[in-house]
This record gives C-alpha cells, sequence and structure tokens, in this order.
C-alpha cells in the first residue's frame, strides 16, 4: 500500500521535473541564453544564494563564466556589458518603447496606504519626483549646506572623543558614519536630528529599519510565490504585524508633528522646499499627504546607510592603500588652513579627493547587487535582442565594475582611472552607474556627493587613520540587497595643524 501511494505521487513529480526540464531548455522565451540549467528550471539556486547573502558573489561567478548576459532564474536575465543595457533596462520611455516597470516582487508591498515612489507607477513617480526636485537641486543643497556643516563637525568632536576613550581598541567607523548620516537626513525630513551622535547608540526605531533590510530576501521569496505569500500573511504573528504599523506610524507622526511645527526660519528642510514650490496640493501638481508619509521612508533608509557605507569603504580602501592616502591627505590638508574653510563649493574642486569617491564607488558599490525591472506588455529589445513580457532584467553592479572586459585591473583601488590616467584610457565608463540610470535614477545623488566630500574631507582633515588588525579583511561580507557591515575599526590619530 505504502509503495502503490509513494508511486502516485512520485509518478506526477517525475512528469513534471522532466516536463519543466525540457520546457525551460528548449522552449522558455530565454531558453538559448547562457546560464546554469539548473537556474534555468527553478529559481531555487538564486533564493538559496540570496538568503544566505551570497546572491553577490554567485552573479559576479556567473558572468566570469557565461558572459555579459546571464540567465540565472526562470524568468531572470543579468546584464553586465559596458553600458547599452542600462540604457535598454532603466531609460525613459520613448514613442516606440515602454518603460520597464519596478519589481512589486523586489521592493516589498508599501508599508502605507500609498506607494512610495521607488514603487509608485510610472505617472504617480514622475509627479512626486516633480514636486520633490526642488528640495535636492543645487540651489536647495547650498542653502542646506550650514546644516551639513552643523553635523560634519559633531561627527568630527564625536570621533575626538572615542578616539581618546578607546585609544588602541579603535573606533568603529562604520556606526559613527551611520550616526552622522542618519542625524543629517533625520533633520532634513523631520526637522529634528535623531540624536545618534549625541548618544552614539542607534535608536530601536534605526535597529528596525536595518533589520527590515536584512530580511528583504524572506520578504522576496514570499512575494515571489502568491500561495506562500498568503499562507504567511494568514500565519504572521501578530506582533509582527503590529511592530511594522507602530515603524511606519512612527515617521508619520515625525512627518505630521515637522508639518504642525511649520518651518525652523533659516534652516530649510526637505518639506519646507517643497512646501514653498507649492508641493503639497492634490491633483496632478502636489503630493498627498500619505504619499509624503511614504517618502519619508524613503529617505531614511535611501538616503542613510548608502552614503555611510561608501564613506566606509572610501576609508577601508585609503587604509589598505597607504599611497593613495598620502595623496588624498596631501591634497585635502593642502587646499585648507581650518575646518571652516571646507564649503561643498570648494570640495568639488578637489581632483583627487572625487577620484576616489568615484574609486570607492566603483569597487565598493552601496547597492551590489542587482535591482531588477519588469519587461512590460509587448516585451522590449535589451542588447538587439527581443525579451519577452514579464522578464525580470537588471545590470549586476558588481559584476559590471569588476570585469576586466570594462575596467583595467578591475580589483585594483585606482582613483587615477577617473582623472585621465592613460593607463585607464579603455575604461568603459558608460558601464558605470552606482546611482542606476534613466527617471528612477537616484534623486539624492548630488546631496550624496556633496555629503559624501565634506565627511571624508573633515575626517581626512582632522586624522590620520589606521585600520586595526581585526578589520583587515573588512569586505568579506555578505549581502542582503545592501552590504552587511561588519565594525569597521581603525586608530585615529589627531593631526596637529
Ligand atoms: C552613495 C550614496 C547613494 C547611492 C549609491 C544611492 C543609490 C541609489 C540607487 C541605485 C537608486 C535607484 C533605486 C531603484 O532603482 O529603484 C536610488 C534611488 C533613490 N535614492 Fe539614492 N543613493 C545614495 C544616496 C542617496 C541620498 C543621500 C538620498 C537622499 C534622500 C537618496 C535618495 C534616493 C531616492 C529618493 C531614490 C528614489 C528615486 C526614484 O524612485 O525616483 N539617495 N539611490
Amino acid at each position: 500500500m505504502a509503495f502503490l501511494s509513494y508511486d502516485v505521487l512520485s509518478v506526477p513529480l517525475l512528469a513534471y521535473v522532466i516536463g519543466n526540464f525540457i520546457y525551460s531548455t528548449q522552449f522558455h522565451p530565454l531558453h538559448e541564453f547562457p546560464g546554469p540549467v539548473s537556474a534555468a528550471c527553478s529559481r531555487i539556486p538564486y533564493w538559496i544564494a540570496a538568503l544566505k547573502g551570497d546572491s553577490c558573489p554567485w552573479l559576479v561567478k556567473l558572468h566570469a563564466r557565461y558572459g555579459p548576459v546571464v540567465r540565472f532564474g526562470p524568468n531572470d536575465l543579468s546584464y553586465a556589458d559596458n553600458g547599452q543595457a542600462w540604457k535598454d533596462i532603466c531609460g525613459p520611455e520613448t514613442k516606440g518603447r515602454k518603460e520597464n516597470g519596478q519589481s512589486a516582487v523586489f521592493f516589498g508591498p508599501p508599508k502605507g496606504p500609498v506607494h512610495s515612489m521607488i514603487t509608485a507607477n510610472r505617472s504617480d513617480h514622475a509627479r512626486v519626483r516633480r514636486v520633490l526636485a526642488p528640495a535636492f537641486s543645487e540651489r536647495a543643497l547650498r542653502q542646506q549646506e550650514p546644516l551639513f556643516n552643523k553635523y560634519a563637525d559633531i561627527l568630527v568632536a564625536a570621533l575626538r572623543e572615542e578616539a581618546a576613550a578607546n585609544g588602541e581598541k579603535g573606533v568603529n567607523l562604520v556606526q559613527m558614519f551611520n550616526f552622522c548620516t542618519f542625524d543629517i537626513m533625520s533633520d532634513l525630513t523631520f526637522g529634528e536630528p535623531l540624536g545618534l551622535l549625541e548618544q552614539r547608540q542607534y535608536t530601536h526605531w534605526v535597529e528596525l529599519i536595518f533589520k527590515s533590510i536584512t530580511i528583504m530576501p524572506v520578504v522576496q521569496v514570499t512575494e515571489y510565490y502568491p500561495l506562500l505569500r498568503s499562507i504567511l500573511r494568514l500565519l504572521e504573528p501578530r506582533w509582527i504585524r503590529d511592530t511594522r504599523v507602530a515603524h511606519f506610524k512612527h515617521s508619520t507622526d515625525r512627518v505630521d508633528a515637522r508639518i504642525a511645527r511649520g518651518d525652523r526660519p533659516g534652516q530649510p528642510d526637505i518639506w519646507s522646499l517643497v512646501l514653498a514650490a507649492g508641493g503639497k496640493q492634490q491633483g496632478d501638481r502636489g503630493m498627498s499627504l500619505d504619499e509624503m508619509h511614504a517618502n519619508a521612508e524613503v529617505f531614511m533608509t535611501a538616503g542613510t546607510e548608502t552614503s555611510a557605507t561608501l564613506l566606509s569603504g572610501l576609508c577601508y580602501y585609503l587604509m589598505v592603500n597607504p599611497d593613495k592616502m598620502e595623496k588624498i591627505t596631501g591634497e585635502i590638508r593642502g587646499a585648507f588652513a581650518k575646518d571652516d574653510d571646507m564649503s561643498l563649493e570648494a570640495l568639488v574642486a578637489l581632483p583627487y579627493l572625487n577620484a576616489c569617491i568615484e574609486e570607492a564607488l566603483r569597487v565598493y558599490p552601496p547597492l551590489p547587487d542587482l535591482i531588477p525591472r519588469i519587461i512590460p506588455e509587448g516585451g522590449n529589445v535589451i542588447l538587439d535582442k527581443w525579451i519577452a513580457p514579464g522578464t525580470y532584467v537588471a545590470v549586476h553592479h558588481t559584476a559590471s565594475y569588476r570585469s576586466p572586459a570594462n575596467f583595467k585591473n578591475p580589483n585594483t583601488f585606482a582613483p587615477e582611472r577617473w582623472l585621465g590616467d592613460p593607463e585607464y584610457k579603455d575604461d568603459q565608463r558608460e558601464a558605470f552607474h552606482p546611482f542606476q540610470y534613466g527617471p528612477r535614477n537616484c534623486l539624492g545623488q548630488n546631496m550624496a556627493y556633496h555629503e559624501m566630500r565634506l565627511l571624508a574631507a573633515k575626517v581626512l582633515f582632522n586624522f590620520d587613520l589606521e585600520l586595526c588588525a581585526e578589520s583587515r579583511n573588512w569586505t568579506e561580507q555578505k549581502v542582503f540587497i545592501l552590504w552587511d557591515k561588519k565594525p569597521l575599526m581603525c586608530k585615529l590619530r589627531a593631526v596637529t595643524k
């Protein structure tokens, strides 16, 4: 009897496996694209890598083996070409071509009643982006300069205290940069800091932001399989739902309080610039209060950890490349007599600082993996090949930036490649888009550059940095959408001027 039931179950299962194998590898619209057979038949190999935090090196290896286009799941293509794929995948809608959509599976369901700009449909995205743009313009950044300076100075003072208190034990730079970028963004989004630099510890709310990012692959698995999603939603313990609601409410309450308080004279934040430009109108010219809530959450995740990651990576690569460290500190310390001289404008003019930031974005991009788009109805052409609707397509950041076909000596930290060094004349710069490409690229890109220049310059102006032995292999990290960063321990010695 047991033998019979075994047969009853195993025969259809075997038929499914064989049928799926034949369809996936011979008849599926993507069957001609190279990649592992197991990945063509099932998304499970990708999920295993993603859940272990290994999807990034897994995809880099697949590109090294199969070339610039890899089929890494039944409906999934990853690209690492010399730049055209960015245009074909993330470029704007044109007359004959629809925009590829954002993936709801990748980003998960909205936290509140409406979508943030990240997952909004094309027309809502364009409207919200237009409304928010004045708060991220060069003009706005100049008005916000005193705020950036204030936190940069608090960071330097906090580092001085930590260095004095910890001596040879070292200071965790990852944490200090996170404290600073969260304080800055909270001031810009809620009109008040979180006080992290002051208290030198994360609040529960910030810890939950980090946790919600690391569980993203789990959310993605459940979003990918609708039945699994429905079952898990039914089984979800009440406390998880309550925590999610409370977390979102924490930021909506803060936005509401900020709006009720009104503007702080002479201290423009994001909302004062948006509201001054007529932002909070209903209809097609403004954004609703729900949208303000949803996008405040985005600013607090997209605009904090990313810049802190780059700054940590930059310091690490400089510490392990003493010749580059000497050049950059020479440039910064030679250009300014005192901290107050470091204006955002003056820092734009430092070539080596800017080249080091660019190179750190290449070797340690804050979003190292891929952000997929979905091919819309009717299909789209990518790299001269028609791709069927419903396919997930993405450019892989790390595979593109570490490809020897795109960058000479790809694993070497060489800021000189951004300064016209003839050795790097054949580098494929069009492949490099750490802030993504097209109408949904990073809205905060200019802000990020100014912030990173300022914080890097202030730290390197005031301190000599030395890597602690325990952080020697710091870049060996897992990736759960973002780098799962270990502490970056380093000894700081105040520079005497
Ligand atoms: C080194 C620092 C940063 C990096 C590498 C970075 C990277 C990115 C990337 C790759 C995207 C595209 C995501 C997608 O395809 O959906 C993005 C979007 C975005 N980023 Fe950044 N970002 C950084 C800093 C910032 C900062 C400081 C802000 C300020 C608030 C910010 C705000 C945003 C926003 C609002 C979006 C969504 C744009 C849209 O959907 O139109 N980012 N960022």
